[in-house]
């Protein structure tokens, strides 16, 4: 379809933080989204919605309460305008226990050899049980520390590998315990736009030999080893590390596909990915291990007509349903 004035154009808004809208709004999308009749436009999320023109789709991650009240106005007034996603919903991303429950109430058909579930976790809300021991309930050492919330901020992201006991010293409740799953370094990253699924492999933590366990002491920090840039890698490749991820081995597209499908229906949200290992000692057990709403997908391949095609959809459809 061309850009021409006769033709019918729609209006997709967007409210997002100045990084991601950086990130996600490249002049690429807008261009693409453009051709097929789309116009992307800003929104000013501390004014009303209905004052900022016709509106055919909103997309957004801001969580201030102010933009959800000025959200909510909107879906009542226009019921009819596909709001992505809702924040109700979002919710549930927003907390590393609710999230990973999504996965362990999933209804989903059994496969015949791939099985999927989280790994072993517990929630410390008592800062004296980091210190005196009996935080692990029937975890084992490793284990890695996450913050409960998961809401976007930089400290949603800062981890620590625990070795022992002592290592839990230097924790704050509340604080996830979640048990270390060695799965040969490479994390699956699945994207889900709206029906449209794509896997790609990033770097992960390195596994953890019998040995190293034995000997190695405290904790380790580390944040967002997945989102490593390119410049980390070539000094990653520098430095003599031969950890290609081309041989390694995609997890089965249908696979993929079902289980991204169960989790769009169990969640009623269009615009996230999660992260999957697979276990080392097991090659049919898959772990997701994090859930993110509307992540970086300008680092997916083909972004452009992907999201265009999701907009187009969104507009032009009645139901919005998931
Ligand atoms: N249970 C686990 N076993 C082994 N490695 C893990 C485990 N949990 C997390 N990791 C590693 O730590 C990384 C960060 O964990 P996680 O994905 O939960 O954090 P995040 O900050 O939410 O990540 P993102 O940037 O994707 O939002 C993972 O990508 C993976 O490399
Ligand atoms: O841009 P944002 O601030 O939303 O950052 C998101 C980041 O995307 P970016 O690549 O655009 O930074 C995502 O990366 P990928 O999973 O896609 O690799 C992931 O790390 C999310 O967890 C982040 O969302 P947050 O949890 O911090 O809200
Ligand atoms: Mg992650
Ligand atoms: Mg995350």
């Amino acid at each position: 379809m061309s850009d021409s004035t006769q033709e019918k154009r729609y209006r997709v808004g967007y409210a997002l933080a100045a990084k991601k809208e950086h990130s996600f709004i490249q002049p690429s999308l807008i261009e693409h989204s453009r051709q097929r009749g789309i116009d992307l436009i800003k929104l000013n999320p501390t004014k009303p919605l209905l004052e900022q023109g016709k509106l055919d789709c909103v997309i957004h991650k801001l969580y201030d309460l102010d933009w959800k009240q000025n959200l909510h106005e909107f879906r009542e007034k226009c019921p009819n305008v596909p709001v992505v996603d809702s924040p109700e919903d979002i919710e549930k991303l927003h907390n590393r226990v609710s999230m990973l429950e999504v996965i362990t109430q999933l209804n989903f058909p059994v496969s015949e050899s791939e099985r999927f579930g989280v790994p072993k976790q517990v929630v410390v809300m008592d800062p004296s049980v980091l210190s005196g021991g009996g935080a692990l309930g029937e975890l084992e050492f490793p284990v890695i520390a996450k913050p409960v919330d998961a809401d976007g901020s930089a400290t949603s992201h800062k981890m620590f590998l625990i070795y022992d006991q002592e290592g839990l010293k230097i924790l704050k409740a509340p604080i996830v315990l979640q048990e270390f799953v060695n799965h040969g370094g490479v994390i699956f990253k699945v994207y889900v736009v709206g029906g449209y699924v794509k896997c790609v492999k990033r770097r992960s933590l390195p596994d953890i030999s019998e040995e190293k366990i034995g000997t190695s002491k405290g904790s380790l920090p580390f944040s967002q080893i997945s989102n490593l840039t390119a410049t980390q890698e070539e000094k990653n490749k520098e430095y003599g590390e031969d950890r290609s991820l081309e041989k390694v081995e995609m997890p089965p597209s249908r696979f993929l596909e079902e289980l991204a499908k169960a989790m769009r229906r169990s969640m009623g949200l269009n615009l996230f990915n999660f992260d999957v290992i697979r276990d080392a000692r097991d090659g049919d057990r898959y772990l997701i291990i994090d859930i993110n709403y509307f992540p970086g997908y300008a680092k997916m391949p083909c972004y452009e007509p992907v999201l265009t095609d999701f907009f187009w959809d969104m507009v032009t459809k009645k139901s919005h349903h998931v």
